[in-house]
């Protein structure tokens, strides 16, 4: 069972060496992708994170075995007994991850029809799926939208579509792939977003047997075909988690070595990470992040779809930045509401204002609307212990690693939902030397 309420003694640098495995962003959309085969799939370098293993139930309720491989990370998928689940077998994973919505093209593909329990994930804006649902249209499914989920059929099957994405949202440029690899006939989806998670998934869907293309102005081009196979497959290490412990170094006036992390991923947020005037070594085997001594540099920055700075790395970056000198400004242009988690950092000590206005170069979507979505974080701050109430995932690891610089104790609590995307959270702290006790009830 997950632990809720920790203790932090703070004022500890973290030292030490931890590692990450396959990313929390496409583990289980490879997994989704394994339904679409008519042989079964291997992924390896899966963690052992809730959203993994609410996917895998699901799938189970949609008749995929899934089993363990040859190693405790590999997962073997096997879809050759698809079938569909009663609704209230799968009503029980409602709210619980935003993977789900991506069954819908799959499930369309091999049964004809498809329920979808209503959506989890973070609570970082309203998260509205009118892209995903304009998209699927387009392929010629039918939704009927009810207060338990989605249920959608295809009465005349899934043919190619032209999709223009408003914005290049991550979960619908995936929705169309996983549709578009089976439908009839050429899908081209412009303003497409190509975070490294969907290169990768496109690198799973390729080995299955599919055609996509991708040029260089975001259009991506799928000629559907009537028959994938298995995959083996290596997931992506998690660029998010690694950076969340770059930050945790950095704000501790630490040094972590992150196993298995990929420079290729993090190209953005390594040049932030230096600007602000951490250091880092990539060797063959990951990435050493610290921090060097003397001051660090306040920055102005703005979250972006990739190869942007990605609006997951914002919240611990905000906590290393009220440890920099000067005044830095940071624009979340991704999400209108990812912000409100400093209002607990102020708790903390943090000299930090959050403005509706588009304080960075670009104005964006959330400009002319009252979302508290720019802050102004005024540092070097002293930050002391507070108790703390976990918002949302990152916000709730930025509000780790504030209590681990902090002097004295904080009560942090709600801290199950980091299941979701750091595996093993608490044994890694203890490796990086942090004064962190679980506890029951405080
Ligand atoms: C499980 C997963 O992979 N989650 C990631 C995924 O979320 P997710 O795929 O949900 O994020 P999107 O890229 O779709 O969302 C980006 C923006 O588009 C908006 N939007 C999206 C879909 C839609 O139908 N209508 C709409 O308006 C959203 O409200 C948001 O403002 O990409 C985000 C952006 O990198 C990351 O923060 C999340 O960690
Ligand atoms: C926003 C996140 O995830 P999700 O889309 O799963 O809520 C995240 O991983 O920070």
């Amino acid at each position: 069972m997950a632990v809720d309420t920790l203790v932090v003694s703070g004022g500890t640098p973290l030292i030490g060496e931890i590692a990450v495995r396959g990313a929390k962003n496409l583990v289980p959309k490879a997994m989704v992708a394994a339904v679409l085969g008519d042989e079964p799939s291997v992924l390896s370098n899966v963690p052992r994170i809730s959203d993994v293993e609410i996917v895998g139930n699901l799938l189970e309720l949609h008749g995929v075995a899934v089993s363990t491989g040859a190693t405790p990370d590999t997962l073997v998928l096997d879809p050759s007994s698809v079938e569909q689940a009663a609704s209230p077998d799968i009503e029980v994973h409602a709210g619980s991850s935003r993977v789900p919505i991506l069954l819908c093209g799959p499930l369309l593909h091999r049964l004809g029809r498809a329920f979808i329990p209503n959506l989890g994930g973070c609570r970082i804006g309203d998260r509205p799926i009118n892209f995903h649902l304009d998209a699927l249209r387009q392929f010629g499914a039918v939704v009927d939208k009810r207060p338990e989920g989605l249920y959608l059929s295809a009465p005349k099957g899934l043919t190619g579509a032209r999709i223009h994405l408003p914005y290049p949202s991550v979960g619908t440029t995936e929705q169309v792939l996983l549709t578009g690899v089976r439908a009839r006939g050429v899908t081209e989806v412009t303003n497409a977003a190509v975070e490294p998670e969907i290169i990768d998934l496109i690198c799973v869907l390729q080995k299955m047997g599919a055609i996509i293309s991708l040029d260089t102005d975001r259009t991506i081009r799928i000629t559907g075909v009537d028959h994938l196979g298995g995959f083996i497959h290596e997931a992506l290490p998690d660029r998010i988690e690694t950076a969340s412990w770059a930050c945790a170094a950095l704000a501790t006036g630490g040094e972590v070595f992150v196993r298995n992390a990929r420079q290729v991923d993090l190209m953005t947020f390594l040049n932030v990470f230096r600007r602000v005037g951490g250091e880092f070594q990539v060797t063959q085997e990951g990435i050493r992040f610290w921090h060097p001594g003397g001051k660090l540099q306040s920055l102005a920055i703005e979250t972006d779809v990739h190869p942007g700075f990605m609006t997951d790395w914002q919240q611990p970056l905000v906590v290393a930045l009220t440890q920099a000198t000067g005044v830095s400004i940071v624009h979340e242009t991704v999400y209108e509401n990812r912000m409100g988690f400093t209002e607990a950092l102020v708790r903390l000590g943090a000299q930090i204002q959050v403005y509706s206005e588009c304080l960075g170069s670009t104005p964006c979507r959330f400009g002319r609307g009252r979302y508290l979505h720019s802050a102004v974080v005024a540092g070097p701050t002293s930050l002391r212990g507070a108790e703390l109430q976990v918002p949302d995932l990152r916000g709730g690891f930025s509000y780790m690693i504030a209590a681990l610089a902090a002097q004295g104790r904080s009560i942090v609590r709600g801290t199950g939902i980091f299941q979701r995307g750091y595996e093993n959270f608490l044994t890694k702290l203890e490796q990086l030397g942090a004064q962190v006790e679980p506890v029951e009830k405080v």
